[in-house]
């Protein structure tokens, strides 16, 4: 019997989360194997996430270099994956998203003819420069995909309006679920930030856009909220990136109820959610996560790719304006009613069974192809 080799490419955090149930998944069949290859884009991020998963990476591309552009990222990216291809030659490669690792992955296996499949497809802001450089990776990427595993109906809209052919575009739900609720099911940790009782927001920051002015007025929001609700606690898990953790530092330390801590394990961050009154972030995964959990989002950015959570009512577009950001958080905690209904709205991004559809589809194909 032959045994389908897959091969997994994992770069950042996110990727890491998201890929996890689908490397699970693959080793679950019998006649398939799954090798997970690392650019080394976010390793001290990624590595606590393995070990959560129990998940072993038999490479790893070191790709990062001090003050490197994004160019000379994307070459040792594409040089490093190439070079494994060659010699481990997979039946398939399955990428994530929208970083540079899923971009020079889905070219590097192009070139050497390894069919790619996309994970999390056909997310668009309609903007080629916003988030930069995610929405330009992510329509590169689609390019050279095989299959385009579509979390939502509205992503596979958004790939069928730019010429994909519907026989290589399957809605899955997004794997951040599949991820999510298995990691709900394991115990609760003991030490998690919130435990002391106070209630709390939970505030991520970390996008490119964002650095700069668009964080100093973040942070000029949260001064004024902390001030305004005392007796809520704002804790802010730091994005090791030094242009968000410098202002995060700088602008946010020496409030007593302005948490700043290191990034939280996934393992405790899903749980830290949870127990959140409300989340502010611009993140992408949280935003998929939060409705899940009944926990609002108010999102830092102007747009998203993630209109479905918009469109139901669980998040809310709240920008990078001071004022906006003050004003949006203070309905939010003082509309009862306006909660309720942002908390009970849904959850539109899967049943926690994406990563089973995109493994039974992929390796069906292949065992169609084998056959004719
Ligand atoms: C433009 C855009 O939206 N792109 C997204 C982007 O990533 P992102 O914005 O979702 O990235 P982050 O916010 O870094 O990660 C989020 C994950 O990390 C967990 N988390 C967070 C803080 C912490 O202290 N501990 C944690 O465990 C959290 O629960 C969540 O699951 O790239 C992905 C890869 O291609 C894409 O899929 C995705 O479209």
């Amino acid at each position: 019997m032959k045994r389908w080799h897959l091969a997994v490419l994992v770069g950042t955090r996110p990727e890491a989360i998201k890929m996890a149930p689908v490397i699970r998944a693959i080793e679950a069949v019998p006649d398939a194997r799954c090798s997970l290859v690392l650019t080394g884009q976010h390793r001290d991020l990624v590595q606590p996430i393995l070990d959560l998963f129990g998940l072993h990476a038999v490479h790893d591309v070191q790709v990062m270099r001090e003050h490197q552009s994004l160019g000379a990222l994307t070459a040792r990216a594409l040089a490093g994956l190439d070079a494994w291809l060659e010699a481990a030659q997979p039946d398939a490669v399955l990428g994530q998203g929208d970083t540079v690792s899923v971009l020079a992955g889905s070219l590097a296996s192009f070139f050497r003819r390894i069919p790619f499949a996309h994970v999390e497809a056909g997310l668009r802001t309609q903007n080629p420069l916003l988030p930069f450089p995610e929405e330009m990776n992510r329509r590169l990427t689609a390019q050279v995909a095989r299959w385009h595993f579509a979390p939502t109906e509205g992503a596979r809209t958004a790939l069928l309006r730019e010429g994909h052919p519907a026989a290589h575009i399957e809605v899955t739900g997004n794997t951040v679920i599949d991820a999510l609720l298995e990691v709900l099911a394991m115990p609760r940790p003991a030490d998690l930030p919130g435990d002391e009782g106070r209630p709390y927001v939970l505030v991520t920051v970390h996008r490119r856009e964002n650095h700069g002015d668009a964080l100093i007025r973040i942070t000029d929001a949260l001064r004024a909220l902390a001030a305004r609700y005392p007796e809520i606690d704002w804790i802010l898990p730091v994005h090791p990136n030094p242009s968000v953790r410098g202002a995060v530092q700088r602008f946010l330390s020496g409030f007593a109820n302005i948490r700043l801590i290191e990034p939280v394990p996934y393992g405790h961050f899903c749980w830290l959610m949870r127990g959140a009154r409300l989340i502010l972030c611009d993140s992408g995964g949280i935003q998929e996560e939060a409705p899940a959990l009944g926990v609002p989002v108010l999102v830092l950015r102007d747009e998203t790719e993630r209109p479905e959570a918009v469109a139901i009512g669980a998040n809310r577009l709240v920008g990078t304006m001071t004022e906006a950001i003050v004003e949006g958080t203070r309905a939010l905690l003082e509309d009862d009613a306006l909660y309720a209904r942002m908390a009970s709205a849904g959850s539109p991004f899967g049943d926690g069974h994406a990563a089973e559809r995109i493994v039974t589809r992929l390796l069906g194909d292949l065992r169609a192809s084998e056959r004719r």
